[in-house]
C-alpha cells in the first residue's frame, strides 16, 4: 500500500503559490486531457504553458498521448487550467501524487473539474468513438483500500469519511447531454459507469466478463481517484469517456486493442470532443456566476 507519509497541505500550498505567482488571471475550471485528448489544450486563447518538469513537486508524464504541461489560458471567455497530460498508478506514482494537481487547483480557486479520458467499452450498444458522460465510476483499486484519500485526513481538503453521491454532478450531466444532441451527436452519445483498473495490461477476457457483470459500462485506468479527491474537496466534477475500442469479451478472437489504436482514435475524435467540452465551459461559466449571485 502507498504511504501518504511524503504528502502535506504545504506542498499542495507551495505549488499553487508558485503558479499564482505566474499565471495572468487564475482559473475557475480545470480540465484534464485523456490519453490523446492534448488538442483541447491548444484551443485557450491566451495561453501559458507550464511544462511539468519546471513545477515543484509535480510529478512528469511518462505516457505517450500525455505532453506533460500545465496550460493556462481562456476558453469562451472563461479562465481555465489544461492539464495537457495526467498521471497514472501504473506509472509507479502513489495516488496522492497522481491527484496532487487537483488539490492544487483547489487552492487557486477551481469550482469545477471537467475529466476526459479514453476507455473500453464493455456495453454492446457502444461504438468505438462513442462518447460517454460519466453519471458514476467503480473505483476498483478504491475498493482495495488503494484510495487517494487513505492515510491521515487533512480537513482543511475535505472531511475524513466523504460521501461520493452525485460526484459527478447531475446538472452538469443533463446540461452535456443537451449540448451533445443540440450539436448533432445523439447517435454517439451514452451515459454510463466508468471502472478504473490500476493497469497497465489491457482486461483477460474473464476480467472483461466480471467487470461488466458489476456494471459497468467502460473501463479505463484513470478518472475516479481525481473525482474523489475533486469531491473530497467541494469542487463540481463533469466526466466524459472516448470510448476508443471495445473490450473482447469472447474467447478466439484477434481482436486485440494496443496504446496506438487508442490514441489513433482519440485523435480522430478530438474535435468532437472539444466542441462539446468548449460549449460546456460556457455553459457552466454563467452558472457559477448565477451561483455567485445567490451566495
Ligand atoms: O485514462 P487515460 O489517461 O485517458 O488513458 C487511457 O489510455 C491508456 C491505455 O491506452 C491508459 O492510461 C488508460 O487509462
Ligand atoms: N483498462 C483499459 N483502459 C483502456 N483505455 C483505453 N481503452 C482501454 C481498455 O480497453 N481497457
Amino acid at each position: 500500500m502507498h504511504s501518504r507519509e511524503d504528502f502535506r497541505y504545504e506542498h499542495c500550498e507551495e505549488t499553487a503559490c508558485w503558479l499564482q505567482g505566474r499565471v495572468r488571471t487564475p482559473p475557475t475550471i480545470a480540465i484534464i486531457c485523456g490519453s490523446g485528448l492534448g488538442l483541447l489544450a491548444d484551443t485557450l486563447s491566451n495561453p501559458q504553458a507550464f511544462p511539468y518538469s519546471e513545477i515543484p513537486n509535480f510529478p512528469t508524464s511518462t505516457v505517450p498521448g500525455h505532453a506533460g504541461e500545465l496550460v493556462f489560458g481562456m476558453l469562451r471567455g472563461t479562465s481555465c487550467v489544461c492539464m495537457k497530460g495526467r498521471f497514472h498508478v501504473y506509472e509507479g506514482y502513489p495516488l496522492w501524487k497522481v491527484t496532487l494537481p487537483i488539490r492544487v487547483f483547489k487552492l487557486m480557486g477551481v469550482k469545477v473539474l471537467v475529466v476526459t479520458n479514453a476507455a473500453g467499452s464493455l456495453c454492446e450498444s457502444y461504438k468505438t468513438g462513442d462518447l460517454m458522460i460519466i453519471k458514476d465510476h467503480i473505483n476498483m483499486p478504491g475498493l482495495a483500500s488503494l484510495s487517494p484519500l487513505t492515510g491521515p485526513n487533512d480537513d482543511r481538503f475535505g472531511p475524513r469519511f466523504p460521501s461520493l453521491l452525485d460526484t459527478y454532478d447531475n446538472n452538469l450531466r443533463s446540461t452535456a447531454l443537451d449540448i451533445a444532441h443540440r450539436l448533432g451527436h445523439s447517435e454517439l452519445i451514452h451515459e454510463g459507469v466508468y471502472c478504473m483498473v490500476g493497469g497497465p495490461n489491457f482486461e483477460s477476457v474473464a476480467e472483461a466478463k466480471f467487470l461488466r457483470i458489476l456494471g459497468a459500462d467502460a473501463v479505463g485506468m484513470s478518472t475516479a481517484p481525481e473525482a474523489v479527491v475533486a469531491k473530497h474537496c467541494g469542487m463540481r466534477v463533469f466526466g466524459l469517456s472516448l470510448i476508443t475500442n471495445c473490450v473482447v469479451q469472447v474467447y478466439e478472437v484477434e481482436d486485440f486493442v494496443d496504446h496506438n489504436t487508442v490514441l489513433e482514435v482519440s485523435k480522430w475524435r478530438s474535435q468532437i470532443l472539444q466542441d462539446l467540452i468548449t460549449e460546456l465551459v460556457a455553459t457552466i461559466k454563467h452558472q457559477e456566476e448565477d451561483r455567485q449571485d445567490m451566495e
